[in-house]
């Protein structure tokens, strides 16, 4: 039987007196898509550059494909796509021939003219790197990480600062990827992302595991009553609305302008909530009963918010 995509025992790394990675552990199986999913600073691209053989462990295990990505670096590096924060190429070097660069240094790659077009670049394929928007270096960068048809591909936060339709060009190449049986490793703190995309997500916190597993067992498993949320102004006295509901709910504000409140949802909290809103002269606007998301869940978990 083929060794996990990634397997990851214990890992810890540090850079001077901060613990970027925590005793991390993590099992990824061949073919799926896995998003490491945390706030800024949480270990995600530490772990990755780890797991790349971009940096070494300082205690634990970390086998990508069977393989010690610091021992075995050049076996495995031919083996796997890596799709940096931020990318980076010789400035004046247009997209195609960047793409076509790469390409060369593989065994068997993939059309390039065909990833160009499937990534919405076909018309910028003569633009010096150095021109094209960040979006658009990022995509390219994607095409770079995955033009040498890798088994595995590291993308950290591959849609960092793309604009909805390219995400979403990103996220069906992604799937397709998928569907192709190549295993898929993102880093995000996009829950929408990894919501969309995931096999399994695993939440990061200060270099720790916090929770793991499918995205609807992760939101199942935290929330077994469904939750009432709105969005308002922002700055609603959360004090004062808490009173008016019936005891033991109570309401937050984890994000300007967006309110949760805590408790079994039935008809006269609903009520409650519209008839406060009503009497203070506040709309509350997207109203909604319903499950949790993986945003909900980090919140529980953490007591903070992702995007903090
Ligand atoms: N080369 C380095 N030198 C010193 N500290 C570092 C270095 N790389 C990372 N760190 C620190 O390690 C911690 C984890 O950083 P890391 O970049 O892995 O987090 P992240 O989850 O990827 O965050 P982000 O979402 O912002 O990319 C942070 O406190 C960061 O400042």
């Amino acid at each position: 039987m083929s060794a996990p995509a990634v397997e990851i025992t214990g890992l810890v790394k540090r850079f001077g007196s901060t613990t970027a990675v925590d005793g991390l552990d993590l099992r990824m199986p061949r073919g799926s898509l896995l998003a490491l999913l945390g706030p800024n600073g949480a270990g995600k691209t530490t772990t990755v550059e780890v797991c790349e053989g971009f940096q070494r462990p300082d205690a634990g295990s970390v086998r990508v494909l069977g393989l010690d990505p610091v021992a075995d670096g050049a076996r495995l590096r031919a083996r796997i796509g890596v799709m940096p924060q931020g990318g980076g190429a010789y400035p004046g070097v247009r997209a195609a021939e960047m793409l076509g660069l790469v390409a060369a240094c593989a065994a068997s790659p993939l059309d390039t003219g065909w990833l160009l077009d499937v990534l919405g670049l076909a018309k910028v394929r003569r633009t010096p790197f150095k021109r094209l928007s960040g979006g658009q270096q990022q995509r390219l960068s994607l095409a770079c990480a995955i033009v040498g048809r890798p088994e595995l591909v590291f993308l950290d936060e591959p849609t960092a600062g793309m604009d909805p339709q390219a995400r979403r060009l990103v996220w069906d190449l992604l799937r397709a990827l998928r569907a192709d049986g190549v295993s898929v490793l993102l880093t995000t703190h996009l829950m929408e992302e990894a919501e969309a995309l995931a096999d399994r997500v695993v939440i990061v916190d200060n270099g720790r595991v916090i929770a793991d597993g499918a995205p609807t067992e992760l939101t199942a498993e935290h929330s077994e009553q469904a939750q009432l949320r709105f969005r308002a102004r922002p700055g609603l006295d959360t004090g004062l609305l808490s009173a008016a509901l019936p005891e033991g709910y109570l309401v937050r504000e984890p994000t300007p302008g967006t309110y949760r409140v805590a408790g079994k949802v039935d008809p006269q909290v609903v009520s409650a909530v519209t008839s406060w809103c009503a009497q203070h002269g506040v709309l509350a606007e997207e109203l909604h009963v319903g499950r949790r998301d993986l945003e909900e869940v980090f919140l529980e978990l953490t007591g903070r918010t992702l995007r903090a």
